[in-house]
């Protein structure tokens, strides 16, 4: 989970190979944004089909956010059935539903430092001014919400680096996957 512009997306692209070595699957997002736009490696579908999909229990998980619906295809379940790990792209929105489907979670948080965000956001130029204004807003909620500073949440700060993110995700789910010895 992260802010809109955090670094989600490219830090799951980079961490793709490790993951997939340490049998820990990454899936792609249903995502209703329109498919000119650039982006993650996402499937991007209409509303109408979208909803179709929901009610047809396609997602895991799905929510809404920054105007756009967002689903966790339902394959994921057959993964975990399997032993392997997965890795989503989730919402600080939908972290209470997501950790009442799947109690055994491990919440992991992205953070940037504001005007690093909003350069980000800037850079990257997909959205309008007022759109990455709102995301920015978004983002300030949840920044000033307490509920998102829950202890089990592991926090990774993206502000410099990407490498370095990549390489403390990757330490950090080694350590959350050894045995509990106490
Ligand atoms: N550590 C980093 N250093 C510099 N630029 C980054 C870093 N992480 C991400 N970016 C850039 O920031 C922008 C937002 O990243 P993105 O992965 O799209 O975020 P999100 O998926 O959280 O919305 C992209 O243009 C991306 O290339
Ligand atoms: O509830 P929040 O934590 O604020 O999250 C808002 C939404 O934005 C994120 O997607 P993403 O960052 O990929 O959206 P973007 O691609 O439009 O930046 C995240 O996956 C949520 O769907």
């Amino acid at each position: 989970m992260g802010p809109s512009g955090s670094g989600k997306d490219s830090l799951i692209e980079a961490a793709r190979g490790p993951l997939r070595v340490r049998n820990c699957e990454v899936v792609r997002r249903v995502i209703t944004r329109s498919a000119e736009s650039v982006g993650e490696d996402a499937i991007e579908v209409s509303r109408e089909e979208f909803e179709r999909r929901r009610n047809n229990g396609d997602f895991a998980l799905s929510w809404q956010a920054n105007g756009l619906d967002y689903g966790i295809p339902v394959r994921i379940d057959q993964w975990l059935k399997e032993g392997r790990d997965v890795l989503i792209n989730a919402s600080r929105g939908h972290l209470t539903e997501a950790q009442q489907r799947y109690p055994t979670l491990l919440p992991v948080l992205l953070t940037v430092k504001d005007d690093v965000l909003r350069e980000r956001l800037l850079r990257r130029g997909r959205e309008s001014p007022a759109e990455i204004e709102a995301r920015l807003c978004r983002n300030a909620l949840f920044t000033a919400d307490d509920t998102i500073g829950d202890t089990q949440i592991r926090r990774l700060d993206n502000s410099g680096d990407l490498a370095v993110t990549v390489a403390s995700l990757l330490e950090l789910l080694s350590v959350s996957a050894e045995p509990d010895r106490t």
